[in-house]
């Protein structure tokens, strides 16, 4: 199976996590995008969603399914999307979609994390993808400078085939972290939140996903946390 067919198989396992009736927190990427368009399938099921980016929000309205304003919802049962990088224990690495904070903020107000990934996203350890952090752009500088105390190589990401540095949908900034070997990600998400200038850090480690739907060759795996 190709990649795609994996995430396209995961996507559709993930409609089995669906909550009838209620509002479905939706994540960003190509897996997510898959997801969507099995949701469209059954969008009458649901009230509606709230979108981790303005990209899934688009997606998710052309195909007709409502989106909320997250301050319009007060639960969520569930929040699916995809990761970069993520481990046995559901710790992951997320945000090279660039919609890492806004993600973080949704599945904060979510009751259950389920992640979809193709295989090739299992990792011992997290950080062979580069670790996305959003900024706050006057601060670029200076968190680089404490994020290379930490041992990585801070790059700023920047727009596809310009010197200009890629804008979120925060109007934030983003470094890549490259080159560091995460063995405790809790501690090094807290310590990276505390760097004045951080809007959000691409670690989901303290909250993790609580299921992951793994493509693999040999079908969807069911890994729980
Ligand atoms: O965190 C993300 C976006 O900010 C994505 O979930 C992550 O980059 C995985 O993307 P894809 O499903 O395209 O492999």
């Amino acid at each position: 199976m190709t990649q795609d067919e994996l995430k396209q198989a995961v996507a559709r396992a993930a409609i089995d996590y669906v909550v009838d009736g209620e509002i479905i927190g939706v994540g960003t990427g190509s897996t997510a995008n898959f997801f969507i368009d099995e949701l469209a399938k059954i969008k009458d099921r649901i009230k509606g969603t709230v979108a981790s980016s303005e990209a899934t929000a688009a997606r998710l309205r052309g195909h007709g399914i409502p989106v909320f304003d997250l301050n319009e919802v007060e639960s969520m049962a569930v929040y699916i999307d995809g990761a970069d990088e993520i481990t046995n224990s559901g710790a992951m690495i997320k945000g090279g979609g660039a919609a890492l904070t806004r993600e973080k903020i949704v599945a904060s107000v979510a009751k259950k994390f389920v992640c979809i990934a193709d295989g090739s996203k299992l990792v011992d350890t997290l950080g062979k993808f580069p670790l996305p952090v959003e900024v706050i752009p006057m601060a670029r500088a200076c968190v680089m400078r404490q994020l290379a105390a930490l041992g990585g190589e801070p790059r700023l990401r920047v727009k596809a085939g310009t010197q200009d540095a890629y804008i979120t949908d925060n109007g934030g900034e983003i470094i890549d972290v490259v080159g560091l070997s995460i063995t405790d990600p809790v501690a090094l998400e807290e310590q990276i939140n505390q760097i004045v200038g951080v809007i959000a850090v691409g670690l989901f480690a303290k909250a993790g996903a609580n299921v992951c739907l793994l493509g693999t060759g040999e079908g969807v795996k069911t890994l729980t946390f």
